[in-house]
């Protein structure tokens, strides 16, 4: 029985506070209770309405009723208070769906060498002529608080704020991707994030997809080498991948691959190594390349490319627009273009880091860019991604605005900055509005690609044989692939036993030996203490998804 309602059953607080406003009316609410926000809103509410009314009859309260009221008055009238807890709900945007993890800083970039003869890109043109650009580094699959010494692909994003508009060139720590076909990012990046059940990362998952999807498997033996785990973003070089088409002044063409090699030279960190340090420091690349910049160790990686000819194209015995195998050493020449730089932190990382939107599709004049699927595939994605993650007017935010912008996109939600003021909002019109540009010199004669739609494991082959440049390194890669082999449900480390003896089968006996000698020691080590702290084999993944299940 409610003791202030008495019609009511319920003597419950949750009664009090929502439903009882016979308590509501006859007890004024202790003022802790307030500043812990613990009241429900009704019988604020009506606290609140009853002050407003009876407002003559507080000064027959007791002081001490009186004070606890003016309380309430207080505080519902202070704009600050009311700011506070009404904006601090709203810090946080979503984060971005893969590489959540970041860092950045500014800087520019410097032309080196005379590229005029492939591309008129104004960036890219005049020896000494410097351009600034912001750059963001990431974890490809690390979510916004996650760790950066965990062996993942890492990823630089740089943003050239040129006279003719935005050129952003992105790109990963491994000079190949996954996938060749844009429909396989969601299976990539469910794969390689988290499980839905578990929330964890799932190497079973992992494993599962790149056995049923062998394209995935030279990816993933550059992760599993010493390339998968650099000594910092200052130390790593990196890699566009795709295969650019540029246009120079006469409507000539040629197909090149940037790579950004960092002047400090590569170097990288063991397992083991990694695993110490991310004990003590989950952000030591965010902190290296602070510190850098802050003590004037300015990074810097100097910009090539690959070149061929339309000439030598049509001569390769492989696909060069193929993302996801090297270009065939003795079928390209390599010619040097300038110097990145990184010389200045930012003030404010969400200002300038969080709400930047990289977007490969952002190309110059003369730089008319990939041309395979998955770039198509990219120039929707990143776009969506970027209108969800920051708004549809993301390019009117300071980092992203352009040194030349004009357009008929209008309104919509800020920030709208001046919204082309008066200038005409239709297009074609006789005001001197915005002329879409289009690039006359571009050639428009299409290239025809035939190729296999057979699995090549020749490039899987080559790496481990050549790349891998001594025995050491081969030792460490079979190591670090016994390692995350061991939680994968047996099934599919089977498969992968497999695919590793049609790449190479002196690597699937050695892979095989340190797995089962890894079991035997894992076996040991539960025996010797028992229960094992983590029953690695029996996490769960989506393997016991039932076969029929349709909810
Ligand atoms: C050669 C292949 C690829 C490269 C070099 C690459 C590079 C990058 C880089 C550097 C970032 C980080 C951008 C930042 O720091 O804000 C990024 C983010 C992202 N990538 Fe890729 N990526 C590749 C393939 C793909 C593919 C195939 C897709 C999907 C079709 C994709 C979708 C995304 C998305 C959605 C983001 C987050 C964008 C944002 O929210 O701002 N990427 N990628």
């Amino acid at each position: 029985m409610c003791h202030h309602c008495e019609d009511r059953l319920e003597d419950t607080v949750e009664h009090k506070e929502s439903a009882c406003s016979a308590w509501a009316e006859h007890h004024c609410v202790p003022r802790n209770v307030i500043e812990d926000g613990n009241l429900s809103r009704p019988v604020l509410v009506r606290a609140i309405m009853r002050i407003e009314e009876d407002w003559d009859a507080v000064s027959s309260l007791s002081p001490d009723r009186i004070m606890d009221q003016k309380c309430i008055i207080d505080l519902f009238s202070n704009q600050l208070l009311i700011d506070t807890l009404s904006t601090l709900d709203g810090e946080r945007i979503p984060e971005r769906v893969v590489t959540a993890k970041g860092t950045g800083a500014f800087g520019y970039f410097e032309v080196t060498h005379d590229i005029s003869k492939y591309t008129y890109a104004a960036v890219f043109n005049g020896v000494g002529k410097k351009t600034p650009v912001v750059v963001r580094f990431a974890k490809a699959f690390q979510n916004k608080g996650g760790s950066e010494l965990v062996r993942d692909i890492k990823t630089m994003a740089v943003k050239f704020y040129t006279e003719e508009g935005n050129l952003d060139i992105l790109a990963l720590s491994i000079p190949v991707f996954a996938f060749k076909y844009p429909i396989t990012t969601r299976d990539m990046n469910h794969a390689f994030m988290r499980n839905p059940q578990t929330n964890m990362y799932d190497l079973t998952s992992l494993y599962d997809l790149v056995t049923l999807r062998p394209v995935f498997g030279q990816a993933l033996f550059w992760l599993m080498s010493d390339y998968g785990m650099p000594n910092g973003y200052r130390r790593m070089d990196t890699f566009p991948i795709h295969t650019y088409e540029l246009s120079n002044r006469h409507g000539e063409r040629h197909y090149v691959r940037f790579n950004f090699r960092t002047e400090l030279g590569f170097s990288y960190l063991t397992t083991a190594e990694a695993a110490a340090i991310q004990a003590l420091d989950l952000d030591y690349f965010t902190r290296d390349l602070y510190n850098a910049i802050d003590s004037r160790q300015y990074p810097a990686w100097k910009l090539e490319m690959d070149v061929m000819s339309l000439h030598d194209i049509e001569k390769v015995d492989y696909n060069p627009f193929d993302v996801t195998r090297l270009w065939k050493n003795g079928t390209f020449y390599t010619v040097p273009i300038g110097r990145l730089v990184l010389n200045r932190n930012v003030k404010n990382h969400f200002r300038d880091i969080e709400q930047a939107a990289f977007n490969p599709a952002n190309l110059v004049p003369g730089i008319p860019g990939p041309v395979d699927y998955l770039f198509r595939g990219k120039s929707i994605i990143y776009r969506d991604a970027q209108n969800y993650r920051l708004g549809r007017n993301h390019n009117n935010i300071l980092v992203n605005k352009p040194l030349y912008a004009k357009t008929y996109v209008r309104d919509g939600r800020p920030p709208i900055s001046l919204n082309m003021r008066n200038a005409p909002n239709y297009y074609p019109n006789s005001f001197h509005g915005p002329v879409p540009y289009v690039d006359e010199k571009r050639p428009w004669k299409k290239l025809r690609v035939l190729e296999s739609n057979a699995i090549d494991l020749a490039p899987m082959w080559h790496f481990y044989n050549y790349i891998l440049e001594d025995e050491a390194h081969r030792q460490r890669f079979i190591a670090n692939i016994v390692l995350t082999l061991v939680p994968v449900t047996p099934p599919v480390v089977q498969r992968v036993m497999k695919l590793l003896h049609l790449v190479d089968q002196g690597l699937s006996e050695r892979v095989k030996a340190g797995y089962e000698a890894a079991l035997t020691a894992q076996q040991a080590a539960a025996l010797a203490s028992p229960p094992p702290a983590i029953p690695s084999r029996r996490v769960p993944s989506a393997q016991n998804y039932p076969k029929h299940d349709t909810k």
